[in-house]
């Protein structure tokens, strides 16, 4: 008999909508792989740099507005939808003081200036540091959602082994962060290395980490091996024993701490003359990528507590945290593989992530 799991329905702690048609299509997708909410992050174009539309700073979108985009994309499905303020120049910490107040603000989101796709609007980390961004988010219980990769390294700095982006970033400005702001709730998204998952276990519980399924499955070996671009993201792919600890963080029986967020971005654009976008795009089939890399990562999905361990991973960890409306609903996946296709969007078409790869998916929803 195939294998099936049955799951609650599960909020993408990160995740990419962008704007425009793009929200309607990506939205679509999530509903589809059982998502009833997300944390939306506020790269766009322009970005998410406002509370309220009230708020007059330059023509960023708000939160308010974005936020109901969503949900009024989704046909009723999302039950919540968080959108994270970007941390750019022009906040100031009354805004933060503000929107937490009106329960509108429930996050921010720190991107290394340049360090990614729409990151241009992001400032130096030391500069929220002392003026006042950071002390209101922890005195509101705004939580920080950190991109957390030093930025203004030359390339072979910014990849370099051993002392990379992320590396530097978990040695250096965290603890510094965490000591300063002791009760600030804090997210380290995306992690890909040793030195962060080490970093976020030795932090107080309050400090929480997404993990995506590239970071779980892949190498920077798989991703150069046939120059697979759609596995070009941002922080890149690392090295088996970075892909190792976490995997052995998201998969502890004991893990209270790391919890699924995607990251998928859409780029309908991936390539370009001479190179590539950041970005995996892997809305509709997530659930199935992460039931995978548990398998990969040694978790027997076929035995109760192995689906427990899953399941408290992609539902309940991260969902807990943010205090989010509790799922009524379930979604079921089975093992056998799924077929799929590009995600076709205003004339253009997106690739999802495992399209191209040697690994065919061996999950699919039901
Ligand atoms: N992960 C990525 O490589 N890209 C993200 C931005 C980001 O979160 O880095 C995107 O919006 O495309």
């Amino acid at each position: 008999m195939t294998l099936q799991i049955t799951l609650p329905h599960w909020y993408d702690l990160h995740t990419h909508f962008r704007q425009d048609e793009t929200v309607r299509a990506t939205v679509a997708d999530h509903v589809k792989m059982g998502c009833i909410g997300a944390l939306a992050m506020p790269n766009t174009k322009p970005p998410v740099g406002k509370v309220f539309e009230k708020d007059d700073v330059k023509d960023y979108k708000s939160v308010e507005a974005y936020r109901q985009e969503i949900m009024t994309a989704s046909g009723g499905v999302f039950q919540e939808v968080i959108v994270p303020l970007y941390i750019t120049r022009d906040i100031k910490p009354e805004m933060i003081t503000a929107g937490a107040k009106k329960g509108v603000l429930k996050a921010c989101k720190y991107y290394p200036p340049h360090g990614t796709t729409g990151a241009d609007f992001g400032a130096p980390f030391d500069m929220f540091m002392e003026n006042g961004v950071f002390a209101a988010m922890e005195e509101s219980g705004v939580t920080l959602c950190i991109h957390g990769e030093e930025h203004g390294l030359s390339a072979e700095k910014y990849f370099d082994r051993g002392e990379n982006a992320e590396e530097l970033f978990y040695a250096n400005k965290m603890p510094l962060l965490i000591r300063r702001f002791p009760k600030l709730r804090v997210v380290a998204e995306h992690l890909t290395t040793k030195v962060a998952v080490d970093f976020v276990k030795s932090a107080p519980e309050h400090v929480k980490a997404t993990v995506t399924p590239q970071h779980l499955m892949y190498t920077i070996g798989t991703l150069l091996q046939g120059l697979k671009y759609h596995l070009y993201c941002l922080p890149l792919l690392k090295f088996d024993e970075d892909r190792l600890a976490l995997r052995q963080a998201v998969t502890d029986p004991e893990n209270t701490k790391f919890f699924a967020g995607t990251d998928s971005a859409p780029h309908v654009k991936k390539v370009t003359p001479c190179g590539c976008a950041a970005g995996c795009y892997t809305g509709g089939i997530a659930p199935q990528l992460y039931a995978q890399a548990f398998e990969m990562a040694g978790v027997d999905l076929s035995i109760a507590q192995g689906q427990e361990v899953f399941r408290k991973f992609l539902c309940e960890i991260g969902q807990t945290y943010y205090d989010l409306p509790k799922a009524q609903g379930t979604f079921t996946i089975e093992k056998t593989a799924e077929n799929i296709k590009p995600l076709a969007m205003a004339g253009e078409t997106i690739i999802p992530l495992p399209l191209g790869m040697d690994t065919p998916m061996t999950w699919s929803i039901v």
